[in-house]
Parts: structure tokens; C-alpha cells; sequence
């Protein structure tokens, strides 16, 4: 169980300022769920979490500099599952989930069974047993991001980070990882951030939110304090109603805009 801590995160890209000042903090065994919309800053930050792209700031896991951390120590400590990597194509589902183990295989060494056993339960969780031996470039699209998915679980680290998990899936499998990520947060105490588009999902799963706009926090907290009219309608130009559901968590609907009125008369 670790919890995070971020301090004046600042990342520049091509000379733009992408993110300025963000900060945050996720319990141990908590889920925070980064929202904004498109260019935000989202993914960026779950990188720079992930501590794989050069930014200025902090990031403590347990109070130790991620950046500090040797790349192997890092990957037992911080899995991070990327929106859409490129995927080798001809390597299969099962060899490319077991790379989730290389942080505790030794130099030079092969993977043991353990490392199978872990690999082959993760791809059965997942559905993805029958694709097992299934290159990666004759995947779907939802195939793919499950299967990216697994290779994070099977680093069996204590932090989560993954960006946008559920795009690419149906309804059925969306729910399926989600309540899967969940499972594994509550069993084994792991600590979860998600960038998430759909707010609804976000408010049912997430323990706290971020909202990112420009690169900057714009308000964080509950997710009933974070999911207002105000601040979906300020920060992505989208007119909703709020629904209090089981919980007091907010759901997210879309208003039309309201064509009710009668057409103004002509000059
Ligand atoms: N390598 C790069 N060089 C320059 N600008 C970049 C680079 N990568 C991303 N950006 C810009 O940084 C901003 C934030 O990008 P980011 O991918 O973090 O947004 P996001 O909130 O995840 O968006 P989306 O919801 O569309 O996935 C965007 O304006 C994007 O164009």
C-alpha cells in the first residue's frame, strides 16, 4: 500500500508549458480519477507520475523521490498502463503480458513459473485466455487495451496509474476492469489513478478527483465536489444534470440544449 504525493509538478514540451503547478496527494488503497477535457494535461500528468517524461516537481511514493529510483525499483513500485503504446505485432498476448514480470526477473535470467502462473491468471481475469497465444497485431482494439492492461497487473505493483483504461471497450468489459481494478485495490490495498472521459464512470469508482484545465488543477476533491453543473459547464463546455445515485455518488447526463422554444420571428 503506498500513497502518493505530488509537489509543483511543471512539464514543458516543444517549448509549451503543459503542466504548471499541479500538485496532489492519493491515500494508500485510494482510487483518484484525473478528469478534463481533450489537451487538459491528463495523460501528461499520469506520465509524470509514472516518472517516464522529464518534469520539474515532486513526486514521492512513501515519501521516496521517484525519480531517485533505479528504473527496476521503480516498476515494482509504479505500473503504468499508457493510453495507446505502440504494440510489437508479432510478439503474443501472453509473452507480451509476461514483460510485467521483468522487474523481478534477474539480469540475464529467465522467467520462473511463478512469473507464468501470475501472467496466466492475469489473462484469465481479463478474458484474454482464448487470445493467449494471438500476435498482437491480429487484435481489436478492445483486445488490445485489455491486453495492455494486463501486462500492468502482472507487475503486481502497489501503485496503479492508468490512462483512460476503458475507451476502446464495450459496455460489459468496461465494468469487467473496472470492478476488476477496484477488486485488487480493496483486496490488496493498491493505490489507483486513472485519467477517465467518462465522467459518470469516474464518479462511481473514483474516492477523489482531479480536475485538470490547461495544465493546471482546477479543482480537486469528492467526486460531488468535483462533478458540479458549474465546473463540467466552466472547464468542457458541456451543458449536464447532476443525479445524486446510491452513495450520494453523482451521476453525469448530458442536457440537449433546449429547442422548446418557439423560432424568434423573422424582421
Ligand atoms: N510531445 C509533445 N510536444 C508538444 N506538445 C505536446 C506533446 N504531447 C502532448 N502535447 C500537448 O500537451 C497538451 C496536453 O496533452 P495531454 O495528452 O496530456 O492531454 P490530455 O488531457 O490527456 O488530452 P486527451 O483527453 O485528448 O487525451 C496538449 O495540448 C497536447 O497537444
Amino acid at each position: 500500500m503506498s500513497r502518493i504525493l505530488a509537489r509543483d509538478l511543471e512539464v514543458v514540451l516543444d517549448g509549451r508549458t503543459v503542466l504548471a503547478g499541479v500538485g496532489l496527494v492519493v491515500s494508500r488503497g485510494d482510487w483518484l480519477a484525473v478528469i478534463g477535457a481533450n489537451g487538459a494535461g491528463k495523460s501528461t500528468l499520469l506520465k509524470a507520475l509514472a516518472g517516464v517524461l522529464p518534469c520539474s516537481g515532486e513526486v514521492l511514493v512513501d515519501d521516496v523521490p521517484v525519480r531517485r529510483l533505479k528504473p527496476r525499483e521503480r516498476a515494482r513500485l509504479i505500473a503504468y498502463a499508457p493510453q495507446s503504446p505502440a504494440l510489437p505485432a508479432d510478439m503474443t498476448v501472453f509473452d507480451y503480458a509476461l514483460l510485467g514480470r521483468t522487474p523481478y526477473i534477474p539480469y540475464l535470467g529467465r522467467e520462473g513459473r511463478a512469473d507464468r502462473e501470475v501472467t496466466a491468471s492475469v489473462l484469465e481475469r481479463l478474458d484474454l485466455e482464448p487470445f493467449a497465444s494471438r500476435r498482437l497485431g491480429r487484435l481489436s482494439g478492445g483486445e488490445r487495451q485489455r491486453v495492455v492492461l494486463a501486462r500492468a497487473l502482472v507487475q503486481q505493483a502497489p501503485v496503479l496509474l492508468l490512462d483512460e483504461p476503458t475507451t476502446a471497450l464495450d459496455l460489459g468489459h468496461q465494468q469487467q476492469v473496472l470492478e476488476l481494478v477496484d477488486r485488487l485495490r480493496l483486496a490488496d490495498g493498491l493505490t489507483v489513478v486513472t485519467t477517465l472521459h467518462d465522467l459518470s464512470v469516474a464518479g462511481q469508482y473514483a474516492d477523489t478527483m482531479t480536475l485538470v484545465s490547461r495544465g493546471r488543477v482546477a479543482a480537486s476533491g469528492a467526486p460531488a465536489d468535483v462533478l458540479t453543473e458549474k465546473l463540467i459547464d466552466e472547464h468542457f463546455g458541456a451543458r449536464v444534470r447532476i443525479e445524486t445515485g446510491p452513495g450520494g455518488r453523482p451521476g453525469v447526463h448530458l442536457e440537449r440544449p433546449d429547442d422548446t422554444e418557439p423560432p424568434a420571428s423573422g424582421p
